[in-house]
């Protein structure tokens, strides 16, 4: 890659010295998908950093394409990265081998988006949840009782153990999928967009579900979405992608109440305001065109063609993600960051 894009690292929060690790720091992490043919490498995610904190929850937001799942991905180590790295509790793990892993499963997990898809149609509910119970060692009594237990922790009865996937509804689905997320007793969970095939009245329950889990257990997410309403009542801290990129970090309230990038307040300008007449006299930000292949991303900012507030330098330097007020934890990775407010 020889376009500026490429070459601007983009760091993640500074560390504080004098406290603990956080539960996990993410730093530099790249996945650059080898492209077809004689194609360029897909880079579907590109430099993302940032931390974690026991019991927090991050949302990673942005528009289908932009990086979310592969970033989601590499953490839990579905993907192996291209570079940069993943330390959890103070470990690197990036490069653990499979086997090295095998302790860290049970504390990393994953929830994911289609409840159904991602549970075998051929095994038992109390076989799925047990499951990795199995892996690490349980005998299948253990694992049986402790698949039952999970299944009255997330709202199913345990009379229904017998069952299989088909006889539940997507709702109760990823009920099961959230039991054999906390099998193992994690400390973080990864949610793929955990809600967005379920039904809106659906949702909310699952939200809840995940909210009263969260203070009982005291887990971390990494809460990944394209509903930036979901996001906003889950997340205590939000990260926007945008073409493999954190464009901007910061405390949900000010990213929602004085988003500065301007993919930020495109995306927020297009979620309905709770008042009819705010919303009636609210100003919309259309972005033009499509995002970008991330296997071509336009030089300087990568958001500049969509742009409405792009001038020259836009074009020719990639901004880096950087501190807009002091004393303010939040970084924009704008020439020209917005500091109006509300959209
Ligand atoms: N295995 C793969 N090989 C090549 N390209 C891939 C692969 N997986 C993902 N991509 C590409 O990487 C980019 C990021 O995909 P990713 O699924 O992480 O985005 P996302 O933000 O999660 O979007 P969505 O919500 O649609 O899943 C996309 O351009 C996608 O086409």
């Amino acid at each position: 890659m020889t376009t500026a894009h490429a070459a601007v690292p983009h760091p993640a929060p500074a560390p504080d010295p004098a406290g603990p690790p956080p539960l996990l720091r993410v730093r530099d992490l790249t996945m650059a998908f080898p492209g077809r043919r004689r194609s360029a490498p897909v880079r579907a995610v590109d430099g993302v950093g940032f931390d974690l904190a026991e019991g927090e929850t991050l949302g990673l937001v942005g528009e289908s394409g932009c990086g979310k799942s592969t970033t989601g991905r590499m953490i839990v180590r579905l993907l192996e990265p291209t570079s940069g790295s993943v330390t959890y509790a103070g470990r690197d793990v990036t490069h653990l081998s499979q086997r090295a892993l095998k302790p860290l499963r049970r504390e990393i997990q994953m929830v994911f988006q289609d409840p159904h898809s991602s549970l075998n149609p051929r095994q038992s509910v109390a076989r799925i949840i047990a499951d990795p119970l199995l892996v690490q060692g349980s005998s299948a009594a253990d694992a049986r009782a402790r698949a039952q237990e999970l299944m009255e922790l997330v709202g199913l009865i345990p009379e229904h153990a017998d069952r299989f996937p088909h006889e539940f509804s997507g709702g109760q689905a990823q009920r099961i999928g959230i039991a054999r997320a906390l099998a193992t007793g994690p400390r973080l969970v990864v949610a793929d967009e955990p809600v967005s095939a379920l039904d809106v009245s659906v949702q909310a329950q699952i939200v809840n579900l995940m909210e009263r889990l969260q203070a009982e257990l005291g887990l971390a997410y990494l809460f990944i979405a394209h509903d930036l309403s979901v996001v906003k009542r889950v997340c205590d801290r939000v990260a926007v992608m945008y073409l493999g990129r954190i464009v901007e970090i910061g405390a949900k309230d000010r990213v929602y109440e004085a988003p500065a990038h301007p993919y930020t307040r495109a995306l927020l300008s297009a979620v309905p305001l709770p008042d009819p007449a705010a919303e009636r006299s609210r100003e919309r930000i259309t972005l033009l065109g499509d995002p970008p292949s991330p296997a071509a991303p336009p030089p300087g900012c990568t958001f500049h063609p969509r742009c409405p507030k792009a001038q020259a330098v836009c074009r020719v330097e990639a901004p880096p993600l950087r501190s807009i007020a002091a004393g303010e934890p939040r970084e924009v990775a704008c020439h020209f960051p917005e500091t109006d407010g509300p959209v």
